[in-house]
């Protein structure tokens, strides 16, 4: 008996607290029809409920109470060499797709693998999980053939800049691994009444996902590494493996000895994305309240501030040494020099990476200005417009998808709701700005918020791979707000500053440009303090490309300027940190007076110069290209001595 009661695994814990489990009572099925009907209910049912609940807080105090005063020693932790251990093997865990060996596994291995996913949390102890071990040929030839069905479909998904990358990464190894394992989650174990499953019932897939981990730990333990593929249709692969047809599939594993167990994520070491630092991520008490423990909370853009830095000298020194050597007349690549410096000198590399893959990000808001007829467009096309560039049928998409660009669209403050759709940041603040002629477009806090949104957008990007950003907006009347923000940082008045936007006649132009004086006149806006200008005059797309600036220039990104409204909110990022100019990149020129006004006064030289007046990041997609050339050329081009050339 004592043999296989010994090999036979321990009960999985729950993921229930036991405090809770034994104090608050979990919902009972009843409870929804209850609520349901709570209009039936007579008073005295009611009130023998709030007696109830009143009884159990007072009991989940007590035991609260009761658990401070405990008295002896805690439970002890492991030995430092024994967690150790524990944290090593999840540090050094990793998604396996190179480098298997077809050398067989012994089954007791397999075993020891096999009962560490059992021992996994399950929602009411409900153990939810099946291991459907899989080592036929055939079979996995046949789940082969459906992986690589949907990574061409995926593939065929991505912008240009991505699929590149992506054609290189290899995403299974079904056929390179003598053993695949299926974790299926059954949502019907454990009954009508699984404890927890109650509200939640993705809580029967989440519990098979931590036998998945539990898995993939143990294994990592045996020197056995574990591919996870999710490149299958769900219900197609149910079917292909004769799976019963109540039964999820949560992973599909492939397992084998390996070479060895790269340093980083594979993914990681093919620049495919980056790792987010743990401090972006914990937050105390609040969403938004990012500390670690032990720290202060810190303000997201003071602390992306203090981390802008100038370009590197000794990189630039390095760029402006290797475009001598390169074999072309000295400065004969104009512009483009300047900007593969600052490329190198942002990057602190010589040459600096080729800033693909690229993302735009056009963030949408609605104006309370528009209310004076300052344009002859409704204030409805923003939300419409938002819903074109999110069907792929806008300028910006068939720039984007000629550069191979990613469009990441962020709802900041568009007055409509957005239906939720692919492509989409639902990140409104509210639904459009106040009149500025009236009263302040925002408050303070409101400023703060779309910056950070600008900040969190830029940082989202950029772990997820991307090397260069640019900026976009849509905003019907946000013409009259980047005059506002222009006139006030360069001191231009309003006339010179105040253009034809969407296109507008004699008549509106005059009106739109005493908008922008009476604006002006009410707030009397201090340059010296950036965010309370912006909260005055500024749009949320403004404050929010503000953030994309500033975060970009932190993460040493390089951002590409659009047109008017992109100048207007790199003055103000340049008021709040004037080292953001380091990660700037003047796109284009756009036909609006005042992007002019704004670019001699930040000191950019646009790159390309075609009287557009658009938006929506056009001009910044035309000129990436331009910018991802020059990095090119660093890297490919000959030196006077590697291609035999004599110099003059
Ligand atoms: O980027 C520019 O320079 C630019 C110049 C003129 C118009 N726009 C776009 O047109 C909209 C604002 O124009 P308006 O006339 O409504 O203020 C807004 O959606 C911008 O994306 C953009
Ligand atoms: C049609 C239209 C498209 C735009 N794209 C950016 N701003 C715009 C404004 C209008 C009016």
């Amino acid at each position: 008996m004592q043999g296989p009661q010994q090999s036979r695994p321990a009960a999985p814990e729950t993921l229930e607290s036991p405090v809770l489990a034994a104090t608050v009572p979990a919902p009972r099925d009843g409870d929804a029809e209850l609520a349901q009907s709570a209009d039936d209910l007579d008073t005295r049912a009611a009130e023998q409920e709030d007696i109830a609940d009143q009884e159990r807080r007072e009991e989940s105090a007590a035991a609260v109470a009761e658990a401070r005063q405990s008295t002896g020693p805690a439970a002890p932790g492991y030995d430092p060499a024994e967690r150790e251990a524990v944290l090593k093997v999840m540090r050094e865990r990793r998604d396996i797709r190179n480098g298997f060996r077809s050398d067989p596994i012994p089954h007791e291995v397999l075993l020891r693998v096999l009962e560490a996913a059992h021992h996994a949390p399950s929602v009411g102890h409900s153990q939810p999980w099946d291991f459907v071990v899989i080592r036929s040929a055939d079979t996995r030839r046949a789940m082969h053939e459906l992986a690589v069905r949907q990574r061409d479909a995926y593939a065929k998904s991505l912008p240009k800049g991505r699929a590149k990358q992506f054609k290189e990464l290899k995403i299974e190894a079904i056929l390179d691994t003598p053993v695949n394992i299926v974790v299926t989650a059954d949502p019907t174990r454990g009954g009508r009444h699984t404890l927890g499953r109650h509200t939640q019932p993705q809580m029967a897939p989440y519990s098979a996902a931590l036998a998945v981990e539990n898995l993939w730990l143990a294994a990592r333990a045996e020197g056995l590494g574990v591919g996870w593929v999710s490149f299958f249709d769900e219900r197609e692969m149910v079917r292909a493996l004769g799976l019963p047809e109540h039964l999820e599939i949560i992973a599909y594993l492939c397992v084998g000895y390996v070479d060895e167990f790269p340093d980083e994520p594979e993914l990681l070491q093919a620049g495919w994305s980056k790792r987010r630092p743990l401090s972006w991520v914990v937050h105390e008490e609040t969403y938004g309240r990012r500390a670690l423990p032990g720290e202060e909370p810190h303000d997201l853009l003071a602390e992306t501030v203090a981390q802008i830095r100038p370009l590197d000298a000794k990189a630039l020194g390095e760029a402006w040494e290797r475009q001598k050597r390169m074999t072309k007349p000295a400065g004969a690549l104009g512009m483009l020099e300047i900007i593969s410096a600052q490329l190198s000198g942002l990057s602190r590399q010589c040459p600096p990476p080729i800033p693909e893959p690229a993302a735009v990000a056009i963030f949408a808001g609605d104006h309370g200005v528009h209310a004076q007829g300052v344009t002859p467009w409704p204030q409805e096309v923003t939300a419409q417009m938002v819903a074109n560039f999110l069907g792929g049928g806008a300028v910006c998409n068939a720039f984007a998808t000629q550069v191979g660009a990613e469009v990441c669209i962020v709802d900041v403050g568009v007055a409509a709701d957005l239906p939720a759709t692919p492509g989409l940041l639902p990140r409104k603040i509210r639904a459009g700005t106040s009149d500025m002629t009236t009263g302040p477009s925002m408050s303070r806090d409101e400023a703060r918020q779309a910056i950070e949104i600008g900040i969190e957008t830029a940082r989202d990007l950029v772990a997820a791979g991307n090397k260069a950003l640019l900026t976009g907006e849509m905003g019907i009347a946000n013409t009259t707000a980047s005059a506002a923000l222009i006139s006030v940082f360069t001191g231009a008045d309003p006339a010179e500053v105040t253009g034809r936007g969407t296109g507008i006649n004699d008549e509106t132009l005059a009106r739109k440009t005493e908008v922008v004086r009476r604006a002006l006149e009410l707030h009397q806006p201090d340059p010296a303090d950036p965010i309370g200008v912006l909260a005055a005059i500024g749009g949320f797309e403004h404050a929010a490309i503000v953030g994309l600036l500033l975060g970009g220039a932190s993460l040493r990104t390089p951002v590409i300027l659009d047109g008017v409204s992109a100048g207007a909110a790199a003055l103000v990022a340049r008021a709040i940190a004037p080292e953001v100019l380091a990660a700037c990149i003047a796109g284009h020129r756009s036909a609006e007076p005042g992007h002019v006004a704004a670019l001699n006064k930040l000191g950019l030289r646009p790159l390309v110069d075609l009287d557009l007046r658009l938006g929506e990041g056009t001009g910044a997609l035309l000129a990436l290209p331009l910018v991802q050339s020059t990095a090119r050329a660093m890297h490919e081009v000959a030196t006077f001595d590697s291609a035999g050339v004599t110099e003059k």
